[in-house]
């Protein structure tokens, strides 16, 4: 595992980048939350075929608060489909802070489920029968979101429990506009437990690329909702999830994102990467201000923003074999041992961020054990996007730093004019015309001068 340390390089950089800034606060209205360590700062990203980059405090342990929104309005889409779901909640940015106490004119329908009325209505749709408590559905739902067993942080769900007189007053005013179908007590009570769950970034990274990923977890290959789930939860994400700087996040970031007072913050790159911050000094609209930063030059970094940047055309495939299953294999003097040790990568189509990055971890996964040398095969990628090109030139400088020879059939200069390649990689990387001959030098490699 090296080349793809180029993405984790990435998030160290940017990690380093925000973690000197000091500006906001811990929530203090849930006391437990203002113990937090203000310098404790996580970033995490996880790709489509699951593979994680953490960097910083990507596994300490915090609570989800309203990371936990979109998670359970899964939950009641998935139970009641979307058109009964909103009947009870809408799904128009509300422009107010998270904690507002405003509802639809008429109706008495929250604006949607990312403001603190919404989540109350929606955690209060998830069915709730002897055999199935809701919120044992709901902690169910958030694990297999995450990938793993999800606990309650009992002290903070008791600090917030003790003084969520806000949220309560919240769900006796929905309920005398006949709005909410059910116990106002139960309802916060749940509630708070499901915003008191523990998680790490990381945790929250997957989550994040579980939406992203059509509801299937990249991780486990578990699908947890159906895609239409998936895409509607985002498309709320992406008009409210941000509270009342929806618009600007969408603006400038452009990514369905969801932020938490713990300090928590999720954006999902559809088809492409779930991304998650924790720190929990917060602005005054209750997100985290080192995770917005970061998150928000992440994104610009990879060229994530939906609007600015839709998924290139022609799929990406890498291959990954060894030089000994090739089907001419190389007719030379080496053993058949010597030939298997030489990894071979083929790559096809239009290689963009998330198309480099498979072809770095490939070359990471490719050649025996310990890894030898590696082929990759250009031969039918029809482009690279700047973003590629820069990654798989540090990708393949990372390799020969770490001493593993490469060697590149590139007959159309997909990685650029050789002079460049040589700037970026810090290397005379060997070029071929054909697997065989670069398969063939490479054993050669393997087996020394003698
Ligand atoms: N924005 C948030 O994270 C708010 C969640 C918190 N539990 C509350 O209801 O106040």
């Amino acid at each position: 595992m090296s080349a793809s340390e180029a993405v984790t390089d990435t998030l160290r950089e940017l990690h380093g980048r925000f973690a000197g800034v000091r500006e906001g606060q811990p929530a203090d209205y849930i006391p437990e939350l203002a113990r937090a360590v203000s310098d404790d700062f996580g970033l995490a990203l996880v790709s489509m075929d699951g593979h994680a980059y953490g960097a910083g405090a990507a596994d300490t342990p915090f609570t989800l608060q309203s990371v936990s929104k979109p998670f359970v309005y899964a939950l009641a889409l998935t139970a009641l489909g979307l058109d009964e779901v909103t009947r009870w909640v809408g799904a128009e940015p509300s422009g107010e802070a998270f904690n507002a106490i405003s509802l639809e004119h008429g109706t008495g329908r929250p604006a949607n489920a990312m403001v603190n009325a919404g989540a109350i209505v929606t955690t209060a749709l998830v069915p709730d029968t002897r055999e199935a408590p809701a919120f044992q559905s709901i902690l169910t739902c958030l694990s297999r979101f995450a990938g793993r067993k999800l606990d309650v942080d009992e002290g903070v769900y008791g600090s917030e429990a003790a003084t969520g007189d806000r949220n309560r007053a919240l769900a006796y005013l929905i309920r005398s506009t006949g709005a909410l179908p059910v116990d106002p007590v139960a309802a916060v009570d749940t509630y708070f437990r499901q915003c008191a769950v523990r998680v790490t970034a990381l945790d929250l990274a997957v989550m994040a690329a579980t939406l992203a990923h059509g509801g299937v977890n990249p991780v486990t290959g578990e699908r947890v909702v159906s895609p239409e789930v998936a895409a509607q939860v985002l498309a709320v994400m992406a008009t409210c999830g941000m509270y009342d700087s929806s618009g600007d996040w969408l603006l400038r970031v452009g990514l369905p994102a969801k932020s938490g007072v713990s300090g928590g913050l999720i954006a999902a790159g559809p088809a492409r990467f779930g991304l998650a911050a924790y720190s929990p000094l917060l602005d005054a609209a209750g997100t985290s201000v080192r995770g917005h930063a970061a998150l928000a030059a992440l994104s610009e970094r990879f060229g994530l923003h939906l609007m600015r940047n839709p998924a290139l055309p022609g799929s990406t495939v890498t291959l990954v074999t060894t030089a000994d299953v090739l089907p001419s294999a190389p007719s030379g003097p080496h053993s058949r041992a010597l030939r298997e040790r030489v990894g071979v990568v083929a790559a096809q189509g239009a290689l963009d961020f998330t198309a480099a990055e498979r072809v770095l971890h490939a070359l990471d996964e490719s050649g025996g054990e310990p890894p030898g040398p590696v082929v990759l095969d250009l031969r039918e990628v029809t482009g690279a996007d700047s973003v590629a090109l820069s990654l798989l030139h540090a990708g393949l400088s990372r390799l020969a730093r770490d001493g593993r020879s490469a060697a590149v059939v590139d007959p159309g200069d997909r990685l650029g004019p050789p002079d460049l390649v040589r700037e970026r990689t810090g290397q005379d990387l060997p070029r071929f015309g054909s697997v065989e001959e670069a398969a063939e030098h490479c054993a050669q490699t393997l087996a020394g001068p003698g």
